[in-house]
């Protein structure tokens, strides 16, 4: 009985001492965070100071509105702020170029780059090093010369779905154009990156599962930031397990095992049955990959469909969306889209007329319309971090540390009065009048972020002038 006792008071004290260490070990760490870190300097909420799980109330919890809590922190501690045990974000658009330097190293925070399950991409690549020699080899593909070559194969797509936008006149549907667009950015990029499209635009009702694979990709990132080891567990499982415990995960493992079955194809009908493998005589990045000066081991199967992931999936939402937020304004103020008319009439006395990408780029009031819809349509929504990996960066009177991460929003740039006067409102004007203190808009518009991670579809955005022949 004595040792029975004796064990259950062991326990006890086991039990005991483990907690003990536990509440140390957090109200240490939140100690440390708050008075002792390299950013306790920096202002901020305390509790985005102390943990993570208040980016996850905010992102997880109630969708999304990290961005916005990010914009009111701004308003209360000023143009620089702690938004998390490890990072800082900063509202001045002066300093953007700065942050998102072309010429000094940047690495991305592995925070953020661990959402997507897409490790190996050039997307997610985290050293600058490494990103220069993966991006150097996926260059050529997106070059202005080749995205030209395209135009063809594009205006084909546009005319299925001007059809298909008859088709729904003529019956008195409304059309979802949300989907419309994403049918037809998905069969231009399929096509293009993998020599298949994938067909959507000759789906009845547009696919509306593919927009909600990317929507459930972004969905289940904000959480999966969180947890990236939960990755692998999740391929592990079995399907229908998945499916029960969160749909959109399942969705998202089937584009990329789709990608996956789809670039495999490639590889292995390299040199064999090439010319099914060409877009209009043309080798597809994966050949171009496959080809290249890469080590060897960057050409593995895991590798490239990570990258197939990134081109298909950043690629075609991106550019639906900035086509559709376009459209809704344009459908909301009919005196500028009676102004887009008029300008493209005099490009187009017949509407069948032939017409070049490049006449239609010299278009004004096209332009005007083209930067506005992107600048309301953001490109990326949530921050983006950039890291000095042996800079200290100078901001104002405050340095920051070398290996800090630093963040800022298009979202915030793009509502910043003081650069965009009303800026809630669709105003193609602004891109044609001088701007406030004379600064140039073209400057501030951040939709493909800058520097040496900047888009690489940015000149390939070869969709939004296409808009005109709608
Ligand atoms: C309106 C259209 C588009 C917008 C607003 C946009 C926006 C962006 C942004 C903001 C980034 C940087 C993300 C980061 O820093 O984490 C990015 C990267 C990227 N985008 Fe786009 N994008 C568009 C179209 C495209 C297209 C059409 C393609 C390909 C066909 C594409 C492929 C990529 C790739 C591969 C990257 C990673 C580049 C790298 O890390 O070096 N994007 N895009």
């Amino acid at each position: 009985m004595a040792a029975l006792r004796e064990s259950v008071v062991h326990d006890y004290l086991f039990v005991a001492l483990a907690a003990v260490t536990i509440l140390c070990y957090v109200i240490g760490g939140a100690i440390y965070r708050l008075y002792f870190s390299p950013l306790s300097k920096f202002p901020g909420p305390k509790l985005a100071a102390i943990t993570l799980w208040y980016e996850f109330y905010y992102d997880v919890i109630k969708k999304g509105q990290y961005t916005f809590e990010i914009g009111r922190m701004h308003e209360e501690y000023g143009p620089i702020v702690r938004i998390s045990p490890h990072e800082l974000h900063i509202s001045d658009p002066e300093y953007y170029e700065e942050l998102y330097s072309r010429s000094s190293p940047r690495d991305k925070y592995p925070y953020y780059t661990n959402q997507f399950g897409n490790p190996e991409s050039t997307f997610s690549t985290v050293h600058h090093q490494h990103h220069r020699l993966r991006r150097g080899a996926m260059n050529p593909f997106f070059s202005k010369r080749r995205i030209a070559g395209l135009e063809e194969m594009i205006s084909s797509m546009v005319e299925k779905l001007c059809i298909r936008i008859e088709e729904f006149r003529q019956s008195g549907q409304p059309i979802p154009m949300r989907l419309a667009y994403m049918c037809l950015t998905t069969d231009v990029i399929t096509k293009y990156s993998m020599a298949r499209s994938w067909d959507h635009l000759e789906s009845p009702d547009f696919s509306p599962i593919w927009c909600e694979t990317i929507k459930a990709t972004a969905g289940a990132g904000v959480f999966m930031k969180h947890f990236p080891w939960l990755f692998p567990v999740v391929r592990a499982l079995p399907d229908r397990l998945v499916a029960a415990l969160n749909p959109g995960m399942l969705l998202l493992l089937d584009f990329q095992r789709s990608i996956e079955r789809q670039i495999k194809e490639i590889m292995d009908r390299k040199g064999d049955d090439e010319q099914l493998y060409l877009v209009d005589g043309q080798p597809t990045i994966f050949h171009e990959l496959l080809n290249s000066d890469l080590p060897l081991w960057e050409k593995s199967l895991e590798r490239l469909w990570q990258e197939g992931q990134v081109v298909v999936g950043a690629g075609a939402d991106t550019t639906a969306n900035a086509l559709t937020v376009t459209t809704f304004h344009l459908l909301d103020n009919p005196d500028k889209l009676q102004r887009l008319k008029s300008e493209l009439e005099m490009l187009m006395p017949d509407l069948c007329s032939p017409v070049k990408l490049r006449e239609l780029e010299q278009l004004p009031y096209m332009s005007a319309v083209l930067s506005e819809g992107l600048r309301l349509s953001y490109g990326v929504s949530s921050r983006l971090q950039r890291i000095a990996p042996a800079e200290e960066l100078k901001f104002h009177d405050w340095t920051i540390p070398p290996g800090t991460p630093v963040g800022m929003t298009s979202v915030l740039m793009h509502h910043n009065p003081s650069i965009f006067p009303n800026p809630d409102t669709f105003l193609p004007e602004r891109w044609l009048e001088p701007a406030p203190d004379n600064r140039p808009l073209d400057r501030y518009l951040v939709s493909f972020t800058k520097g040496s991670r900047q888009c690489i579809g940015i000149k390939c955005v070869f969709f939004l002038p296409t808009l005109s022949l709608l």
